[in-house]
């Protein structure tokens, strides 16, 4: 149906949902043995469908995978094996990736003439003081931390240095023999490098880094690993998630670090967009577009600067599930009213905004984007009317779903009490 509609496919074939049988009986990404299975699983979807997706991303941010389920446990599965699990996980996906994409290389490349890659979330890191050397190398270790950690074992070959280097002194320190990183062999180096044919990057806020020693009797952590702290400035707007604050120009300086780190990698844009609470039913979201405005801006200089990016895809089309919010952060372009039966959509403003962006590939000049975000509020305002609309439709639900069959059935009771009290006088 997509390429029906002239829409190119590209499909992941890991965004974060694990058979919950294969997390209790093997242990999930803890298990080497999973790299086996998600490779079975990958050439299955390389031999049915191949022949008409031809972008094929294994992972959708390992990161959250690795950190969110295994160091914080806000994610599935929820474990909180510190300092250990995370890394233990990332180790496991990456040699699934690495099979994945040699498997298609072998076996369908050939046929099929598509590409295999991989989304990694990424943050940007700017030092708090760009004259301060211990700053600047502790914003370079929260990107090696975020970014590197995948990325550097897919293109050249092993973990970032930096990486390697704190978390075994970290070890060291705990009176660990090993470090708690993992570590590759010489085969697995060679296996896993430039095993991407493109980066997705998936990109939604920066932080201010500092640098900041954590003793290492603080206990086993991911975060503290990095000894670092990160910080915001409060004057960034966030409407939405917690973690999420605009700072546009921190993308065009993830882009360029990409760029220069990975030996100027194709990349496609996998995920950019911004949030409101839940509470918020206004449909005028021009938030979002001021959002995707600056964002795609700060995108376009970087591809100015050589930047090699191929495409990029707003988060997210509708509005939806939210891992452990829920349903209470919005990232949609599109309003869902999740309360009522149907699910109904309804266009936010930044529709039409992010339509006359993608369909002139660009920004032609101030004006006329200035123009495009007055007519893009203009209709948010009869989007309004409907969904204020909607309690009523939804009431008229309740009515005819609930009411109405619960007065026929009072009815038909007191019907046949009326009827045995008039038999009980007849006897
Ligand atoms: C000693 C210091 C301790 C510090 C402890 C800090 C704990 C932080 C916990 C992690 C918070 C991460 C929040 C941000 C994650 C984003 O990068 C991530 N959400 C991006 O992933 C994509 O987000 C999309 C929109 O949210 C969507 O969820 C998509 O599926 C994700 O891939």
């Amino acid at each position: 149906m997509l390429l029906a509609n002239k829409i190119t496919p590209i499909v992941t074939l890991y965004h974060w949902d694990l058979p919950q049988v294969l997390e209790e009986k093997y242990g999930g990404w803890q298990n080497a043995s999973m790299a086996n299975y998600f490779s079975e699983f990958a050439n299955l979807c390389f031999e049915r469908f191949g022949n008409r997706v031809k972008y094929w991303i294994t992972f959708n941010n390992p990161w959250s995978v690795a950190v969110e389920g295994y160091e914080t446990g806000e994610h599935a599965p929820g474990l909180k094996m510190g300092g250990t699990g995370a890394y233990n996980a990332a180790h496991n996906i990456l040699k699934a990736h690495a099979k994945v994409w040699h498997t298609y290389d072998a076996q369908w490349r050939n046929k099929q003439k598509g590409m295999v890659g991989i989304s990694l979330s990424a943050d940007w890191g700017e030092p708090v003081d760009v004259t301060n050397q211990r700053d600047i190398e502790a914003a370079e270790r929260y990107v090696q931390f975020y970014l590197g950690w995948f990325a550097t074992p897919l293109f050249n070959g092993d973990y970032p240095q930096i990486m390697k280097d704190y978390v075994a002194r970290k070890s060291a320190q705990q009176g660990l023999s090993s470090s708690r990183l993992p570590t590759f062999s010489p085969h697995e180096k060679s296996y896993m490098r430039s095993t991407c044919d493109f980066m997705g990057i998936s990109h939604f806020t920066t932080r201010y880094i500092t640098q900041k020693n954590f003793p290492s009797n603080r206990g086993n952590s991911y975060f503290t690993d990095r000894d670092l702290a990160e910080l915001v400035d409060p004057r960034w707007p966030d409407p939405g998630s917690e973690w999420l604050y605009s700072v546009p120009w921190g993308f065009r300086r993830l882009l360029n670090f990409v760029k220069t780190q990975y030996g100027d990698p194709m990349i496609y844009v996998t995920g950019n967009g911004v949030s409101e609470k839940m509470i918020c039913t206004d449909l005028c979201d021009d938030w979002r577009m001021q959002y995707f405005r600056d964002y795609i801006n700060e995108m376009l200089k970087a591809v100015k600067d050589g930047v090699n990016v191929k495409g990029y895809t707003a988060w997210s089309l509708i509005d939806k599930f939210e891992w452990d919010e829920g349903y209470s952060e919005r990232f949609g372009m599109y309003y869902v009213d999740f309360g009522s039966k149907n699910k109904p959509r309804y266009p936010k403003a930044s529709v039409p905004y992010y339509k006359r962006i993608i369909s002139s590939n660009g920004f032609p000049n101030e004006g006329e984007i200035e123009s495009w975000k007055r007519k893009a509020l203009e209709t948010c305002t009869s989007s309004n009317q409907l969904l204020a609309a909607d309690p009523l439709i939804s009431h008229m639900e309740m009515v005819t779903e609930i009411v109405v069959p619960t007065v026929c059935t009072l009815c038909i009771l007191l019907s046949a009490v009326f009827l045995m009290f008039l038999l009980r006088t007849q006897i």
